[in-house]
């Protein structure tokens, strides 16, 4: 075999080179050099077969997070709402510097989980931010997460996050969703892409919100997964996808 393959002595793993023929293509395979190392025959790779993904050691730890006990895939946005699938990774990637994202929680969200949790339900305001920063993780970003009751305080919190670089923010105004025109204005002035996150959706509620209207984007009506789909959103933005 031409490849040459470097054995990691913890865990007796190969340090596969990235041209090795892993799945499909039609290249000689020999097999009695494969099997002294451990390795098996080369063989299509369906992601949502366990049982694939189980003969192939070698492959990054990373692939075997992302399949269940009962085979279904999870791609790692998802995996994330599942706790035992955190990554414990996070920090930047390749020397690159993370995005830096604000987390607004407005006005009331600190009563979220504790009254009308039969629309909202009843995980609290610290729990939804402990998964943000799982999330934020996950997906390589840095975050800082702000709540206040105080109209002003908010206003203040989105223009410093201006001037301090920041890549973007995502908004639940709750509260603050109609009626505030100075943070309204706010969200239309600074320079990063807003998203306006909610819990639940509050149109069918009836209510419209001021802030969304000047808002890049919403995201409504997931739950806390809506915080993790509006951080991939804004980091795949700027990524250009
Ligand atoms: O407090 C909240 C939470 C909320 O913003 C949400 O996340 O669904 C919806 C608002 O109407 C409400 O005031």
């Amino acid at each position: 075999m031409e490849a040459e393959l470097k054995l990691d002595g913890g865990r007796s793993q190969a340090d596969l080179p990235a041209d090795l023929p892993l799945a499909g293509g039609a290249a000689a395979v020999d097999q009695a050099e494969l099997d002294a190392i451990g390795l098996v025959q080369r063989q299509l790779v369906e992601p949502s077969r366990r049982k694939v993904v189980a003969a192939l050691p070698f492959l990054p730890e990373c692939l075997d997070q992302l399949v269940d006990g009962r085979g279904h895939w999870f791609p790692p946005l998802l995996a994330s709402t599942r706790p035992d699938a955190y990554r414990s990774g996070g920090g930047s990637v390749g020397g690159s510097v993370a995005m830096k994202i604000l987390v607004v929680q407005g006005a009331g969200m600190n009563m979220r989980g504790k009254t009308q949790t039969e629309i909202f339900g009843t995980m609290t305001m610290e729990q939804y931010d402990q998964h943000i920063r799982q999330y934020a993780k996950e997906l390589d970003i840095e975050v800082e997460i702000f709540h206040s009751n105080i109209e002003g305080e908010v206003i203040n919190r989105l223009y410093q996050a201006n001037d301090q670089g920041f890549d973007g923010a995502l908004v639940n105004p709750a509260g603050f969703s109609r009626g505030y025109p100075a943070l309204t204005a706010a969200i239309s002035q600074v320079a990063y892409p807003v998203i306006e996150v909610h819990i639940s959706n509050p149109v069918r509620r009836g209510p419209v919100s001021d802030t969304a209207a000047v808002s890049l984007g919403i995201v409504a009506g997931f739950g806390v997964l809506g915080y993790a789909l509006a951080l991939r959103g804004l980091r795949d933005r700027a990524k250009g996808g």
